[in-house]
């Protein structure tokens, strides 16, 4: 089954006017069921563009994108995904409970139902014990995880990820990539993860797809495929020699 299929895709922004902006060109990507795809490439190429596109935000110029084997936006409205971004983007004045239940609200699933789902959802992220806190009292890393845990509180097929770790410090980054991919692996959840970091890619990802400068084009499309994805895998000659291959495709 495939999870995201985009065809063809181009998406110019302001067609016709001064400011008019040639963000992606003929842009073709298939991720599989259950694969963990990261996008790389220099800034501006188009990166979360195309995350928006599938996510039904923007609509294309040309092509088409299915997600789960509908049209984006049928997809949009069947909950097939959740998107977390750079900022966790959590409500201020509710507590990490009523964020993480906010889209379940919204779909008007039970208060009961809504409780256990974000209890389960804590539990997923390692946050049982701070479901009454406010975002405030968090810390930077475990505010992405309350985001991470309301993006896959609707038990989406699909995880969107814009540059979710960005913000944070090395350490802190590097042990929710570890996190991300136990849930990613315990949910069978696909993910398409934009990064900049090319050993954030190599680590999380099955597939490295490598985009061009404006107008974003996908270069190189690479398999990666780690022996483990632990610790002892970013210290591994395979992991060393696929960053080398990605930043070579990107310097390309
Ligand atoms: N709503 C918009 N209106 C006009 N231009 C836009 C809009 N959104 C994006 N662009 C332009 O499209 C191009 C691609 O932007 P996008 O944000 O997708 O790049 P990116 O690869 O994600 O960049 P970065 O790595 O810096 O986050 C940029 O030139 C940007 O200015």
């Amino acid at each position: 089954m495939t999870a995201v299929e985009i065809t063809g895709v181009s998406k110019v922004f302001n067609a016709g006017r001064p400011d008019e902006v040639a963000a992606l060109s003929d842009v073709d990507l298939t991720v599989d069921s259950g694969q963990f795809v990261s996008l790389i490439g220099p800034s501006g190429c188009g990166k979360s563009t195309l995350l928006r596109l599938v996510a039904d935000l923007i609509a294309p110029t040309a092509g088409t994108v299915t997600v789960a084997g509908k049209p984006a936006a049928k997809a949009r409205r069947d909950q097939e995904y959740g998107i977390a971004f750079q900022q966790a983007g959590l409500f201020e004045w509710r507590t990490v409970r009523r964020n993480v239940e906010l889209p379940l609200e919204l779909r008007k699933v039970p208060r009961a139902e809504r409780r256990a789902r974000a209890e389960e959802m804590l539990a997923l992220v390692g946050l049982s014990d701070f479901g009454g806190h406010y975002p405030a009292q968090l810390s930077g890393g475990m505010q992405q995880r309350v985001a991470i845990a309301r993006a896959l509180a609707v038990h989406p097929p699909l995880l969107l990820m814009d540059e979710p770790f960005g913000a944070l410090d090395e350490m802190t980054r590097e042990r929710l990539q570890t996190e991300l991919l136990q849930i990613c692996a315990k949910t069978g959840t696909s993910t398409v993860f934009v990064t900049h970091s090319i050993s954030e890619a190599v680590f999380l990802s099955d597939k490295v797809v490598v985009m061009s400068a404006r107008p974003g084009r996908i270069t190189a499309s690479i398999d990666i495929d780690l022996p483990s994805r632990d610790e002892a895998a970013r210290q591994s000659t395979t992991f060393f020699d696929a960053v080398t291959t990605v930043r070579k495709a990107l310097r390309a």
